[in-house]
């Protein structure tokens, strides 16, 4: 079975609706400049509904301040990093959350999964994300795609997630390219940028329960 982590969830609606589509785990965005942005208070009474679920922290390079911040108003089970923390920045916020970091990895082709090394055995989850487009004012949540099948063979000792442009009419394939056992949606699953959709986050789930385009 492939796991499921439903981003960029704002509201009780979202929730409930990520809950009931089988999420593993579910994400709030804490970075004003996303139109899935949730204050540290909203993303711990949001994760206080997200019964069942692991909760995610979506953070963009946070100081120790922020960190802070959301391990008392959330007590996050994992902190998602996925700004241009290094390696040392990681291990310092792994502090902040009850089992460990997700670090982001964004990319465009072959070489950019060198970057992953660094990380490996240092994050505790990695997550492969399309590279924002140029002069994006945030990091995450486009939608755009890249060739999932880089992926694929891929050697690291810590477990991965799928990112990047998924969404219920490419996630099969996504996952047959690449050999992903757990995939994150954020864009895929909405009406406009930051309304979630809970049609389309069930339609999410059952594309992954059906078999592969092209597979029987
Ligand atoms: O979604 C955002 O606005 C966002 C803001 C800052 C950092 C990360 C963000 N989103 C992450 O982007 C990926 C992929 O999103 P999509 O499915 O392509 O829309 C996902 O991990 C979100 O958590």
């Amino acid at each position: 079975m492939t796991e499921i982590k439903f981003c960029g969830l704002k509201t009780g609606r979202d929730v409930a609706a990520a809950v009931q589509a089988g999420a593993r785990w579910t994400g709030y965005v804490i970075f004003p400049a996303s139109p899935r942005h949730v204050t540290p208070a909203l993303a711990g009474e949001l994760a206080h509904l997200a019964q069942g679920t692991e909760t995610v922290a979506v953070m963009v390079d946070p100081d120790d301040a922020l960190l802070a911040q959301i391990r008392d108003a959330m007590r996050p089970d994992w902190i998602q990093l996925h700004g241009s923390e290094d390696p040392r920045r990681v291990v310092q916020a792994r502090a902040y959350a009850r089992q460990g970091i997700i670090k982001s990895v964004p990319v465009a082709d072959a070489s950019d999964l060198e970057a992953a090394r660094a990380y490996d055995r240092v994050a505790d989850m990695l997550l492969f994300d399309a590279k924002p487009p140029r002069g994006a004012s945030r990091p995450g949540g486009w939608g755009e795609t890249y060739d999932y099948g880089l992926l694929k063979n891929l050697n690291l000792s810590v477990p991965w997630l799928l990112s990047g442009g998924l969404d219920a009419s490419n996630v099969a394939a996504a996952v047959a390219a690449s050999g992903a056992k757990a995939v994150d949606v954020s864009s895929g699953i909405e009406s406009s940028p930051g309304i979630k959709d809970a049609a389309r986050i069930q339609a999410f789930a059952d594309a992954l329960a059906q078999p592969a385009p092209g597979l029987t």
